[in-house]
């Protein structure tokens, strides 16, 4: 699904190239749960910005669902993005003058999907995630679990084939962390959902079935977990 091949990140300041990622080389299968973690700085969000097509890579090659994203203009890339990416945040991202109905028809607004069809995917995801009552609340009515899962159920109405989360239980107490951490496991076992996790916490790491340790912009460990 995702080819990463001698992925390279740097900024250039003054002359002095500072590198975020060192040719970076990993395959990512459909059905996976990955976990990327690593000392603060290491890369990790940049990694997972170029595999979002948030951010382009230096050097290199990326590879999604067959289609070389280096070489997309703009529009195609963003048309793959909108078609099979899901972007799940730690800081949640909503928008506070939307209600949680509103968050989550936002993305299929952008993609045209008709109103009875918005209707029906938003009735469904209200339930599955037990927000019905919510959903003419603005996110600051809800707890910061709640918030997150409009984030999650925002990127899952565009029915994604992965989801992208960036430390998304990293302001959440343990109780509604692990809550997500069910539902991320969930999502991939049941559903097939790809998922890609940047992480600090070990014991979030465990839900998945693979941890990228990377540091200083390498991989340094590509690990299985048991
Ligand atoms: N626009 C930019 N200009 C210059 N340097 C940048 C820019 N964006 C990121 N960096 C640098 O890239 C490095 C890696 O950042 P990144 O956010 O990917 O790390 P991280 O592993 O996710 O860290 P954390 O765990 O603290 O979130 C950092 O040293 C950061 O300062």
């Amino acid at each position: 699904m995702i080819q990463l091949t001698n992925i390279e990140k740097y900024y250039a300041n003054k002359g002095v190239k500072n590198y975020v990622l060192r040719l970076v080389t990993t395959t990512i299968k459909q059905g996976e749960f990955v976990s990327i973690m690593g000392p603060s700085g290491a890369g990790k969000s940049t990694l997972l910005n170029i595999i979002g097509m948030l951010e382009e890579p230096t050097y290199g090659t990326y590879d999604f669902l067959g289609e070389n994203v280096t070489s997309l203009n703009e529009r195609k890339r963003i048309e793959l993005y909108r078609n099979h990416i899901g972007f799940v945040f730690q800081a949640y991202h909503l928008i506070d003058e939307m209600t949680v109905y509103e968050n989550i028809e936002a993305p299929l607004l952008y993609k045209k999907v008709g109103s009875s069809e918005r209707a029906s995917r938003i009735a469904d995801l209200l339930d599955r995630f037990n927000i019905v009552a919510k959903k003419d609340l603005f996110p600051n009515q809800l707890s910061g679990g709640q918030q997150q899962l409009v984030g999650i159920a925002r990127a899952l109405a565009a029915q994604p084939s992965i989801i992208l989360a960036d430390e998304p239980t990293g302001n959440l107490q343990s109780a509604q962390a692990e809550e997500i951490m069910e539902l991320f496991k969930k999502l991939n076992q049941e559903d097939g959902i790809t998922i890609i996790q940047v992480t600090h916490s070990e014991k979030n790491a465990q839900y998945g079935n693979r941890i990228l340790h990377i540091a200083d912009g390498v991989v340094k460990e590509d690990v299985t977990v048991a």
